[in-house]
């Protein structure tokens, strides 16, 4: 067998046009979203994301506002930009590119967001209403995921979802997500403590690997048929990525993402739902 491709690039440019148009309206009626982005540091990977999230905007017609601090910025520098478009009227939802350097208290920024522009749906009170079942913008990557699987008509509901990785943008909400009523999925987390990683990914109809481990995951841990989303991003000697999916498991899988062009464009997409979504709130 040999998987078919779940194609993040293909599925994020139509959800990209179906926003074009919805941008358009909501500057019909004078109303022009603007996602911000705070960028701390010379990270290569994160002010790659950040260029591509600006890209994006540019493409729907979205305004981009930009903050870049170097890596030696204060915990006092950062939050004062954080209270700037909190209080910016042209910035309709903004991020906090992660990770942020070390030293920084990444949860204390989150938590001076206002919860009304959070783009990314990590400020607490968003992953709280998520855990209540309230409406929130959801964390983007999770979204991506759920989409793409919709959109290549992978099953979810019913499914066996087996989750690898357990931190706050991808591993955290991920379960939460897939929980809800409206998928009824079934999850098992796993994470550097489980005792028998591949007993687990063997029963999955669904694997999310988001562990960060350079081919984690190898074909002898994928049952035959299985929907494979590779999240994890390492980087070669060379740079390019090496994500936690072995190659090998395309022999296997039923679907797989690639890495990158699958779950990568899926969250910059999604993002940009967030951002629309939260204009079209605010244009009533
Ligand atoms: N504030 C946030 N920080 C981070 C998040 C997040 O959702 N919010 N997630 C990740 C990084 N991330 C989003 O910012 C992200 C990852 C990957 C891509 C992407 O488009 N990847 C391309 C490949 C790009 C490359 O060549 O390096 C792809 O997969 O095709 C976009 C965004 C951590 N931080």
């Amino acid at each position: 067998m040999t998987a078919q491709i779940l194609d993040g690039k293909a599925t994020a440019a139509a959800i990209k046009s179906d926003l074009t148009a919805r941008v358009a309206a909501l500057k019909e009626k004078g109303v022009t979203p603007g996602l911000g982005t705070i960028l701390v540091g010379d990270d290569p990977g994160s002010q790659k994301y950040v260029a591509g999230k600006h890209r994006d905007c540019a493409q729907v017609g979205i305004a981009s506002i930009q903050r870049e601090l170097p890596a030696t910025a204060t915990q006092e520098e950062i939050e004062a930009v954080v209270r700037e478009l909190n209080e910016d009227p042209a910035c309709t939802g903004y991020i906090v590119q992660l990770p942020l350097p070390k030293g920084i208290d990444e949860n204390r920024i989150l938590e001076l967001m206002d919860p009304a522009k959070d783009a990314d749906g990590l400020h607490p009170m968003n992953l709280g209403r998520l855990v209540l079942n309230e409406p929130a913008p959801l964390p983007c990557t999770p979204n991506g995921i759920l989409s793409l699987l919709r959109a290549h008509g992978v099953e979810i509901k019913g499914a066996e979802v087996v989750v690898v990785g357990r931190g706050v943008t991808i591993g955290r909400p991920m379960p939460l997500l897939l929980t809800r009523r409206s998928e009824n999925a079934t999850v098992t987390q796993c994470h550097t403590g489980t005792r028998d990683l591949s007993a687990h990914l063997k029963r999955a109809d669904i694997i999310v690997a988001a562990a960060g481990s350079p081919h984690l995951i190898g074909a002898e841990d994928v049952k035959p048929g299985a929907a494979v989303l590779d999240v994890g991003v390492s980087r070669n000697a060379e740079g390019k990525i090496v994500g936690d999916v072995h190659p090998d498991v395309t022999e296997v899988a039923g679907w797989i993402s690639p890495n990158p062009g699958g779950v990568g464009p899926m969250t910059r997409a999604q993002l940009l739902v967030n951002v629309v979504e939260a204009a079209e709130r605010s244009a009533g």
